[in-house]
């Protein structure tokens, strides 16, 4: 079984990805692959400096992160041009790491996909599991963990679809308001009923 694991900017993914690697599970992270195919010299990261210019790209051939997230959290429509680049190149690097799991004897594998439902990728797993957080919380944590101000943290929220419309996708959902404890208790309920988990 291929479970999406998806849901807001600092709603949780990756806490629960981790109790799911705890419990066993291989989890592809979108986040990390999205890093790999824009390493120094690969071609979305050249397509990438086309389109936004070679001042994106450090003295050591990385990419700026910082400027590129400046430019495409403040603009949709050059982060539409961002995302026709490296969606792509993710999604199939995402894929073979999947197949590597699936080969390798695991039945169930994880894709933490934050854009799972932005990007349409929907069909590509066989549930989608949502990680939702009031809005109130999210905001403070995501200020907290990136040390981003108000609007910086309001900027990167708005830059997805709001978790109300993610939780009508979902064919199950975590709320992760409370305690990482009570966030695990709710991930092992629904896994025991997907027979996941025994
Ligand atoms: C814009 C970039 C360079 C900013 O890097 P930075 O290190 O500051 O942020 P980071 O990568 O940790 O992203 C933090 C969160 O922002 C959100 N986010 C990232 N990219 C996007 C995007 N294109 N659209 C909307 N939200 C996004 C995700 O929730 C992500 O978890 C980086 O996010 C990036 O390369 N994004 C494009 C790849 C992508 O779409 N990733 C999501 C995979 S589904
Ligand atoms: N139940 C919880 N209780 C307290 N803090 C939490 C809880 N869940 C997550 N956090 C914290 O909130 C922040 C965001 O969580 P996390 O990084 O798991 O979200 P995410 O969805 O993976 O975010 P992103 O999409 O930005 O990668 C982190 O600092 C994390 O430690």
């Amino acid at each position: 079984m291929i479970i999406g694991l998806t849901g807001s900017i600092a709603s949780g993914k990756s806490t629960v990805a981790k109790i799911i690697e705890e419990l066993g599970f291989p989890v592809v992270d979108a986040d990390v692959v999205a890093r790999i195919v824009v390493e120094p010299n690969q071609p979305a990261l050249r397509e990438i400096a086309a389109e936004f210019g070679e001042d994106i790209i450090r003295k050591d051939g990385s990419m700026d992160r910082q400027k590129v997230g400046e430019i495409i959290f403040n603009d949709a429509e050059k982060r539409q041009k961002l995302n026709n680049i490296i969606h792509p190149a993710i999604r199939k690097e995402m894929a073979k790491q999947r197949d590597k799991w699936l080969s390798s004897g695991f039945n169930t594998v994880f894709m933490d996909i934050p854009l799972l439902f932005e990007s349409a990728q929907g069909r590509t797993v066989d549930k989608i599991l949502v990680v939702s957080v009031s809005p109130e919380i999210q905001l403070q944590r995501l200020m907290a963990r990136n040390n981003l101000d108000a609007s910086q943290a309001q900027a990167r929220i708005s830059s997805q679809l709001p978790l109300s419309e993610k939780e009508k996708g979902a064919d199950a959902v975590i709320f992760n308001d409370g305690t990482v404890e009570e966030t695990r208790r709710q991930l092992e309920k629904i896994l025991k009923e997907w027979a996941v988990l025994n």
